[in-house]
């Protein structure tokens, strides 16, 4: 009977672990049954992502549990027998081919040297399509066509640009603004005006381009289809496509870093590119840092709600993870016993004979650090002569971006380094330093991995940085060195098998070189050990497959999550509250029983009204409702006591302040139902960030509670106000307090801070405990109509009373909260009525894990001395079709109704008031 209405398959396990598990079996299985086909099939694709390396001999039904099997043949027999591969269009700036024009219809095709073609070339588990640009400019229609037909054999598509705008979107806005700002180059510093100036024409072809990929796209989707977008040539492409067709299934995928939001932010177009990345359903990094900085340059740029799960937009989320990106291994480890790469080998050993090989392959790229390695291995030649004529440095920089001045610059810079550095070092026999301004073929750079000693690797930033990876996979017999830029995403996944270093730094990096090449055999294989496992075991495949599935699980989560709240049947509500003996009305206060908030609280630029007011019309009803025997009503409120204290002290009913942590009947004393341990240490520091954003925004205000602060800035100017809380979200949460015992709530126009486990569902249980004591109560309840306007939070009370429980671990939990043996409140006098913070403020933190297991701390005990019910039985006898949650005007809820607005809740109270049996 809950309102959900989803267009979700009922047979899609509701828990996302649950979800992709299914998906990974399912994908280990699909790999199993194309091994069975493809060993009778001697054909073979011949496009560029067909499976040559992705089966593994222990890839076979032996290596499937049971239950994975089953799991597994279960969803396979539900799609007709066969599970067909995931079509996969992926749209990047360049095509995995370059294209070289033969004549006016023949081309060539040669392959994109850098690290996203490599990556991409993995995606063997999905029927995929690459759409791109062929890095050439095709003006006639014959050679649109003749290329269009070449590159269909390798399943790549086209996307034609023009000259201008190659000019304008990639050699400027791409390659000269977004690339040195993303890795921390900041802006073109020369001639900083005329770029400014260009800067709104390059963004317009930035625009036109992304358009361009979009429209190719469309040209070729087809439904069902997932569309993965990659790099920041892209950024505008997610929107585009959703602009067309928003059921498409669209992820994006950054393979640099994301800066911190103060370098995003230098960008005059940074909201723009961020809006368009959030159009996607899924955005992924390769670390956890740039996911990071992405979220919280989306809370401070766009003033938008970062969450644990990503970015959230009115109810739309746009989920934010990192996905490490991996190799092929294998097709490395494989190449190595090949013949042409064993003569490599065994030419380039006799080559360096008796001289250690340091070797760098880079992009010739700024972010790469060429020249501060190739000045760090001057001074290490410089400091150990001892070892000049023992070690060579190999540096292969492949020429890139050659039309972008930055980029024709450091050619000429690295070219007269290493000039000086070989005039100085060299001799009439050999040099130092060999440089290549030229890419190798992947045989020769395999035997290249294979016979270095020490790999070099100082990129100032780099997204990942394969070359580290590729290093690693052909090292298995060497086992050689790897020293690594701690600035490089890799950092992160081999640094514990690499020596880590600042590449600003050229001293340390000299001493990392010596350190390196002196490093005794153990050590040198211990840390190749731990890098080569997870060279291995984190490829380019399964990053791959582990991001379409998230991108698929996405689309689901997002159809569960924005299921339309059906409004409340009324007239149903009230026939089942007439039909029933024991009642239980659970009501908020703020926006739900009060009067709308106005302007009129602002008076000349200072609050004249701060406190919440019942609604003048519902007093009546309420008072009406409240005397009828069978009716208990609790007013369950974030508000302090005080304010509950002023508007309902005439009433019967029962009062539950700061989100059920104290509790009275209008005619008792408040009680506490805190529990002892609650830790208050955060109180001051909080306040502190209180007053700091009270003093700057006019028109804030915040509250002191017993177990909570709120920041209110309702009264503010609602744009600043937004902004304001934003900045303070992101201190609360990244901050010095962040590791307190606390929750951050973020509401319509407050900021709350509450000790951990402070929410309205987790009192509940103390709060009907006491009810049914109090009242001396016979039967149980057998009616809730539980109604609020409730932070996302709070909505634990909706699921605390649900009769239809999701799981059973929740049914377990709420049997056992409502045990009354177990519920337990304690008195306070009215003379020690304020629960002193500073008290509660010198019990100790809570560490992460304690705070866990909080939730199920005990609570102050009480003596039950007038419990009526029949041991055994229960206090609640809740029947599905008589149980009424209700938000009140939020769309996105748990509850199973709506009620839009404060008035509908006058209406319905005065209707359960005034109703009558019919007999
Ligand atoms: O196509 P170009 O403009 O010549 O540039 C080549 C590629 O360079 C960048 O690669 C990044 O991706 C790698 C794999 O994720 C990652 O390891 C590396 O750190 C990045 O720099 C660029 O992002 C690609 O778009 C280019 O194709
Ligand atoms: O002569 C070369 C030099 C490099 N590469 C490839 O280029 C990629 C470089 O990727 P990385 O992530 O290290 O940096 P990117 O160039 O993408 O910034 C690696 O896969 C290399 O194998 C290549 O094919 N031939």
């Amino acid at each position: 009977m809950s309102g959900s209405k989803c267009n979700v398959d009922p047979a899609t396990p509701k828990s996302r672990t649950e979800r992709l598990m299914k998906e990974r079996n399912l994908r280990k299985l699909n790999r199993v049954f194309n091994l069975n086909e493809k060993a009778g099939d001697s054909l073979r694709d011949a496009d560029l992502f067909s499976n040559d390396s992705a089966l593994t001999e222990t890839e076979n039904f032996a290596s499937l549990n049971e239950e994975e099997l089953s799991e597994g043949i279960d969803g396979y027999e539900r799609q007709d027998q066969r599970l067909p591969k995931q079509r996969l269009l992926v749209v990047a700036n360049r095509l995995p081919v370059s294209a070289v024009r033969q004549g006016k219809d023949s081309w060539q095709l040669e392959i994109s040297v850098g690290g996203l073609v490599s990556a991409l070339l993995g995606l063997k588990e999905f029927d995929a399509r690459w759409i791109g640009w062929a890095g050439v400019n095709v003006p006639d229609e014959i050679g649109q066509e003749a290329l269009t037909k070449a590159l269909a054999e390798k399943k790549c598509i086209p996307v034609f640009l023009d000259e201008d705008t190659v000019h304008q979107y990639y050699n400027g806005y791409c390659n000269n603004i977004i690339w040195p700002l993303f890795h921390y180059l900041g802006l073109p510093q020369e001639d900083r005006l005329s770029t400014t100036r260009s800067f709104q024409s390059q963004f317009d072809a930035y625009k036109k381009a992304n358009q361009m990929f979009a429209d190719v796209v469309h040209e070729h989707y087809e439904d069902g289809d997932v569309v993965w977008c990659h790099d920041y040539h892209l950024m505008f492409l997610p929107r585009c496509l959703k602009e067309k067709n928003s059921n498409i299934k669209v992820g994006w995928f950054l393979h640099t870093p994301f800066p911190s939001s103060e370098i995003h932010r230098m960008l005059p177009s940074r909201r723009d590119l961020l809006e368009s990345v959030l159009a996607a359903d899924l955005v992924g990094f390769h670390t956890y840092d740039y996911a990071r900085h992405f979220v919280s340059a989306c809370t401070r740029i766009l003033g938008l709600e970062g969450t644990p799960e990503g970015v959230e937009n009115q109810g739309k989320l746009t989920r934010v993870a990192a996905f490490p990106i991996g190799i092929d291994s294998d097709r490395f480890i494989r190449a190595l016993e090949l013949p042409q790469v064993q003569d490599h080998i065994k030419e380039l050993k006799e080559r360096f004979a008796g001289r250690k090989v340091m070797l760098g392959v880079d992009r010739l790229d700024m972010i790469k650090g060429i020249p501060q390695k190739i000045l760090a291995f001057e001074e290490f030649l410089e400091e150990n002569p001892e070892w000049r004529d023992k070690v060579v440095l190999l540096q292969i920089a492949v020429p890139t971006r050659t039309d972008v001045p930055e980029y024709q610059k450091l050619s000429s810079q690295v070219h007269e380094i290493v000039g000086r550095i070989n005039g100085r070092f060299g001799t009439l026999t050999a040099v130092p330093i060999h440089h290549l301004d030229r890419s190798l073929d992947f045989h020769a750079l395999c035997a290249l991995y294979a016979v270095t000693d020490v790999a070099l690797i100082t990129s100032l930033r780099d997204g990942m940085n394969l070359v580290s990876y590729e290093f690693v996979a052909c090292q298995a017999s060497k086992k050689g060195v790897l020293i690594l830029s701690e600035f490089a995403g890799a950092a992160q996944s081999l640094g514990a098998g690499a020596l880590l270093v600042n590449p600003w730094n050229i001293a340390e990096v000299a001493a990392s070189i010596s350190q390196a090449l002196n490093m005794p055999a153990d050590e040198r294989e211990k840390m190749h050990q731990h890098n080569f496992m997870h060279v291995t075991t984190h490829t380019s495949q399964e990053w791959a497959a582990t991001f379409v599935s998230e991108l698929n699980d996405t689309i689901i989560e997002a159809q569960l999550r924005t299921r339309q709240v059906p409004f409340l049947p009324v007239k149903v509500a009230v026939e089942r509250y007439l039909q029933s003996n024991n009642r239980l009305l659970m009501l908020g206060f703020n926006a739900t029983l009060t009067e709308p908030a106005s302007t009129q609280g602002v008076r000349g630029g200072h609050i004249r009204e701060l406190q919440s007011r019942l609604h003048l019309e519902i007093k009546e009803t309420l008072k009406k409702l409240c005397d009828d025997r069978r009716t208990n009503i609790v007013i369950l409120s974030g508000s302090d006591r005080a304010v509950l204290d002023d508007n309902f002290r005439e009433y019967n009913l029962w009062l539950a302040a700061e989100n059920g942590m104290f509790l009275r009947h209008s005619t008792g004393e408040w009680m506490t139902t805190m529990p002892e341990n609650l830790n208050m240490d955060w109180v001051d520091s909080v306040k502190h960030v209180f007053e700091y954003f009270t003093e700057r925004t006019p028109g804030s205000h915040f509250e002191l509670r017993e177990t909570s602060l709120v920041w209110k800035y309702k009264y503010a100017e609602s744009h600043f106000g937004k902004l304001q809380s934003k900045d303070m979200l992101q201190h609360l949460w990244t901050g010095p307090i962040s590791n307190a015992a606390v929750d951050v709530v973020q509401g319509d126009r407050s900021v709350e801070v509450r000790s951990v486990g402070v929410t309205k569902g987790a009192a509940i249980d103390r709060i009907l405990g006491e009810i049914v004591r109090n009242k001396g109560m016979k039967s149980p309840i057998d009616y809730v109509l539980c109604a609020g306007h409730f932070l996302s939070k709070d909505e634990d009370v909706y699921t605390f009373f649900e009769p239809e429980l999701p799981c059973e671990s929740l049914a377990l939990a709420r049997t056992r909260s409502l045990d009354p043996a177990r519920t337990s409140i304690s008195m306070i006098p009215d003379s020690t009525n304020q629960v002193k913070a500073h008290q509660l403020r010198k019990q100790r933190s809570l560490s992460t894990l304690e705070r866990s297991n909080y939730r199920s701390a005990a609570w102050r005990p009480i003596v039950h001395d007038r419990m009526s019910l029949p041991e055994g039985s229960s206090v609640l006898d809740l029947k599905a079709e008589n149980f009424f949650s209700c938000t009140v005007s939020r769309k996105q809820s748990d509850a199973r109704y709506l009620l839009q607005s404060s008035d509908n809740v006058g209406t319905l109270i005065k209707e359960l008031a005034e109703s009558k049996s019919p007999n």
